[in-house]
């Protein structure tokens, strides 16, 4: 199997948290070892423990394996924006020589599966000239696309799936997620992905009242073959 995935969306709030948290659900029901890496969040709330952000809290709680907040989350800015602009704020630097540091410490616990949620779509800045999807490309990981399905994703998947692959970046499939519940031409738009985006479609998840429920919308053979 894959050891190794990288969510990325097609913007922020398409469901990366959401499909990341179901694909390490899965994992763990298949007896998997698992951790959740989440190495730049914006938007948190102050604890006496330090910043705490959501979308980390989740995935280490949905990790198998017993690892701290500031493992799992490195970076972390407490402004819900764009993370180098908070960066600048508070006058810290976000770069991938660290994001790279935490990554290979995660990893030395051997899990089944590192899974890596990024922050908003695939070319997040970080500042100084470089992006999230930077370190993707060094470590060679295999990426899952959310497709957050509203009005204006056709434009947003093909030009991220267009990016990534010209990264040289391997795109091992694609979950579509429906953010807009009132959607027109929903399976339509749905149909034509499916026609465009050259990756295997790994489900459908329609809006949720309870979005526990994502997992059993998805199928994920790619990742465990
Ligand atoms: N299929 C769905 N049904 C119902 N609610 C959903 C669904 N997908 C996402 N949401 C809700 O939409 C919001 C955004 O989803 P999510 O946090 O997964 O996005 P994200 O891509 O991880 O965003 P970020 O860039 O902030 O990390 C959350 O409140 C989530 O619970
Ligand atoms: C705050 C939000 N939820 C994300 N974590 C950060 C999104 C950054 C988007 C940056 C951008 O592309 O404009
Ligand atoms: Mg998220």
């Amino acid at each position: 199997m894959k050891n190794s995935v990288f969510i990325t969306g097609t913007d922020t709030d398409a469901g990366k948290t959401v499909t990341a948290k179901a694909i390490l659900q899965i994992a763990a029901q298949r007896g998997l070892s698992t951790v959740g890496f989440k190495p730049i969040s914006a938007g948190c709330s102050e604890t006496a423990n330090g910043l705490r952000n959501e979308d980390a809290l989740s995935l280490q709680s949905a990790s198998s394996i017993n690892v701290t907040y500031d493992e799992v989350n490195p970076v972390a800015f407490a402004d819900p924006v764009a993370p180098h602009l908070a960066a600048l704020r508070t006058k810290q630097k976000i770069n991938v020589e660290q994001i790279t540091s935490a990554y290979l410490h995660l990893n030395s616990y051997n899990a089944d599966l590192l899974l890596t949620e990024g922050a908003g779509g695939w070319r997040l800045p970080l500042g100084q000239g470089q992006f999230l999807s930077d370190f993707v490309i060094q470590h060679k990981i295999p990426v899952i696309l959310v497709v957050g399905l509203k009005l204006g994703c056709l434009n947003h998947a093909l030009l991220t799936y267009q990016a990534i692959i010209a990264d040289g970046v391997e795109v091992i499939g694609w979950v579509a997620n429906q953010i807009d519940e009132q959607m027109l031409y929903l399976q339509d738009n749905i149909d034509s992905l499916k026609e465009l985006i050259p990756a295997p479609c790994l489900g459908v998840v329609p809006r949720l009242n309870n979005i526990e429920q994502a997992q059993d919308f998805l199928t994920l053979d790619v990742l465990f073959k």
